[in-house]
């Protein structure tokens, strides 16, 4: 039995990032940046017009001899002094031009052009955002559709990513049923809207979920089928007749990181790992112990195989709460740190209204800090 800090820190802390891979940087949005990128071409990878009007040569008046509109590679010949020629906004500005004149500050009559230029050019020169080889991601960084974005503006294509672990959930239980009503003496399958949840959140996919009954040959034969770099089992974690994740676990040596926690509820979670490397996470069957143990072990895995940091966030707390002398309690709360009433390990109405969960430790007091997870 690990304390839930310890638990939370072995998850975090002991699986690598996952390796990388070359990805298109249009699908790289959510994966985490292996490898630095550096801008291929400059922003702006031309001088280009910053205004619809006229660029100019030289003193005024300036006569017209012709239109530059966006697109075409070159600007044009050379504008000799005197010369304008008709500019549209993104177009190559040819050799030779001083400045744009917007339309709102010249005055043409017939292919004459007069008008004072400013004190801007309305020119953005090549390379004025961002020279090439200027890093535009930085390794470690969540590529976000923003910064994917700035990347293909300056010619990244492709980025190096941390690879996002897969995810298989096996929902155990002769009584659960994973669509429509239950029947008499069955129970509505909860977790997996809520692993697929988390599993994003964390950087992660859930590739396959299935349902297995509650038989250890059954419950075997899909943990041996599962390609995933995870795999997540809900029930079978406790000591009942129909739980057999540990016994079968023990058939495939496995090796147990975290193997029940100190906390209340959701003490009979576990980590473990297969001799090839695949992670088994356990969360128990109650619903609400099975989201605490969700943010206790599979958050931080999942986030650390994706490359991402997990930091767990504090606040002062307030209200009133069961403590539990040999571990910590963790209680759903509103996004103030109040403490909301009520919370059994069998139902998620309470967790449904709260905006985090608090971990209070043994000592903890109303005011005191403690560590927060959000509900997904
Ligand atoms: N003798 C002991 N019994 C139990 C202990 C213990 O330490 N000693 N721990 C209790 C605690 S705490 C928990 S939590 C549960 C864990 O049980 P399992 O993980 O083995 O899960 P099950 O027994 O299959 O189910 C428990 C409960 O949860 C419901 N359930 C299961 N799966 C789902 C699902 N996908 N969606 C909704 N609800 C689900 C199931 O119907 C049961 O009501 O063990 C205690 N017992
Ligand atoms: O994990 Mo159990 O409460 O602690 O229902």
């Amino acid at each position: 039995m690990q304390s839930w800090h310890a638990a939370y820190a072995i998850a975090r802390d002991t699986p690598a990032p996952l390796p990388a891979e070359p990805t298109p940087t249009a699908g790289a949005v959510g994966r985490v940046a292996a490898a630095p990128a550096r801008a291929r071409s400059a922003v702006p990878a031309f001088d280009t017009a910053a205004m619809d009007g006229y660029a100019i040569a030289g003193p005024g008046p300036w006569t017209l001899s012709g239109r530059i509109l966006a697109g075409p590679a070159a600007g044009g010949p050379a504008l000799a002094a005197g010369t304008a020629v008709e500019i549209a906004t993104g177009a190559v500005v040819p050799a030779g031009a001083e400045a744009v004149l917007p339309y709102e500050c010249a005055h043409r009559r017939g292919q004459t052009v007069t008008g004072a230029v400013g004190p801007r050019d309305h020119i953005r020169r090549a390379g004025a955002d961002v020279p090439a080889g200027d890093l535009v991601v930085p390794a470690g960084r969540v590529v976000t559709a923003t910064g994917a974005a700035a990347a293909l503006q300056a010619g990244v294509e492709q980025l190096w990513t941390v690879r996002p672990p897969s995810v298989t959930l096996l929902v155990t239980g002769d009584e659960v049923v994973t669509a429509g009503p239950p029947g008499p003496g069955q129970v509505r399958d909860v977790f997996t809207g809520l692993v697929e949840a988390v599993g994003s959140r964390a950087g992660g996919h859930v590739r396959d979920a299935r349902h297995v009954p509650d038989r250890p040959d059954r419950l075997r034969t899909c943990l041996d089928a599962a390609t995933t770099d995870v795999v997540v089992v809900t029930g079978a974690s406790s000591a009942g007749a129909a739980d057999h994740l540990h016994t079968v676990l023990g058939t495939r040596d496995a090796t147990w990181h975290v193997c029940g926690v100190a906390c209340r509820p959701g003490h009979p979670q576990g980590l473990a790992t297969l001799p090839d490397g695949r992670w088994v996470v356990s969360l128990p069957g109650n619903p609400y112990a099975g989201l605490v143990a969700a943010l206790t072990l599979l958050e931080p895995l999942l986030r650390a195989l994706a490359g991402r940091p997990a930091e767990l966030l504090r606040m002062p707390v307030t209200g009133t709460a069961r403590l539990v002398p040999d571990g910590v309690r963790i209680a759903p709360a509103r996004h103030d740190g109040t403490i909301l009433p009520g919370t059994g390990s069998g139902s998620l109405h309470v967790a449904a209204s709260a905006d985090v969960l608090v971990v209070l430790p043994s000592a903890w007091t109303s005011g005191a800090e403690a560590d927060v997870l959000v509900v997904p």
